[in-house]
């Protein structure tokens, strides 16, 4: 019997540890399926302790004895460092291997190329206190459009726990989709995107939370808040918010508090300053996604942290 049934077998008759012992036995000995299987136990704590550092250590090995998965998974590791040091010009060399025998390390890697890295993107400041500045043209069309072509088949409609029945209800705020390019979500089109924020800004690549994609239907709406947090150290400093469609009615970003509305065009990044120079939540910073009257708005929104932030490390996010 192939390891892959054995171990489907041992599972399914509750033997787990019998199954874990299997994989860690054929995984030394250099069976890839195993190596691959136990690298994704160690990512979700599933039968072996989390250990993501041991994950990326199995996956290289599954990647150096040539399977594609392993190393199409490493490109985003290395990209995001995720349980090793970041490294993008390694990720991109992997990726670089894949691109003749894996189709979407293929159309990944066109997208890479068909963008050159913009240099002379000028802004335009819409307000000095807080801080709000457009970017224009930050995204290549073919940028845009692949944070829409990802991000639509994972869009889920925003939700909360009511406290009073314990019950998900629609979120109060947010009636938009959404979805988020988690560290293992992050390809290499994403990663150059936050990047590219990051030197924009002047912060630094690991201090933002993952892109956070929303897409706006007629009558959907960001009702107006504040995107700093209640009670975190690590503050969410400043917000970008990428502009990845045009074309829809309505949707303007407003700050009623300064009187501001905003449209960006399609690869425009909005950029704004949300908290106090003591780095309290600044007030002013109010802002809210005004109902789209016809078409759809998608924007893609990077909130940067005042320091390191990764969602896999809990203590970051305080
Ligand atoms: O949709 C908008 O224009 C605002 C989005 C927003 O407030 C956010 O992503 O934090
Ligand atoms: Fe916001």
């Amino acid at each position: 019997m192939a390891i892959e049934q054995q171990v489907r077998a041992l599972i399914g008759a509750g033997r787990q540890a019998d199954a874990v012992a299997l994989v860690e036995r054929e995984a030394a000995g250099g069976d890839t399926w195993s190596q691959f299987c136990l690298a994704q136990w160690k990512l979700q704590g599933q039968g072996v302790p989390l250990d993501v550092a041991g994950a990326v250590a199995w996956l290289e090995r599954a990647s150096a004895a040539g399977m594609a998965q392993a190393s199409m998974a490493l490109t985003t590791f290395y990209a995001t460092g995720t349980g090793c040091s970041e490294n993008p010009e390694r990720a991109r060399e992997l990726l670089q291997s894949l691109r003749s025998n894996v189709g979407f390390a293929e159309a990944q890697m066109r997208v890479l190329e068909q963008v050159v890295e913009p240099q002379d993107i000028r802004f335009e400041t819409l307000s000095e206190t807080p801080l709000v500045r457009i970017y224009r043209g930050v995204l290549a069309p073919v940028e845009s459009r692949s944070i829409r072509e990802l991000a639509e088949p994972l869009l889920e409609p925003s939700f909360v726990i009511d406290p009073a029945s314990g019950r998900r209800i629609p979120h109060p705020v947010r009636t938009s989709t959404g979805m988020s390019f988690g560290p293992l979500g992050e390809n290499l089109v994403i990663n150059r995107i936050n990047r590219r924020i990051a030197r924009l800004t002047g912060t630094e690549y690991a201090w933002a939370e993952p892109l956070h994609v929303l897409r706006y239907t007629p009558g959907q709406q960001y009702r107006a808040h504040v995107d700093a947090l209640p009670g975190v150290s690590n503050q969410r400093k400043l917000t970008a918010i990428l502009f990845c469609n045009q074309g829809f009615e309505g949707g303007e970003t407003a700050f009623p508090q300064i009187g501001l509305e905003v449209r960006g065009n399609e690869g425009d990044m909005l950029l704004f300053a949300n908290t106090l120079p003591d780095g309290r939540s600044d007030p002013a910073s109010e802002h809210a996604g005004l109902p789209v009257t016809a078409g759809e708005k998608w924007i893609a929104t990077r909130w940067i942290r005042q320091r390191r932030y990764h969602p896999w490390e809990p203590e970051t996010a305080r």
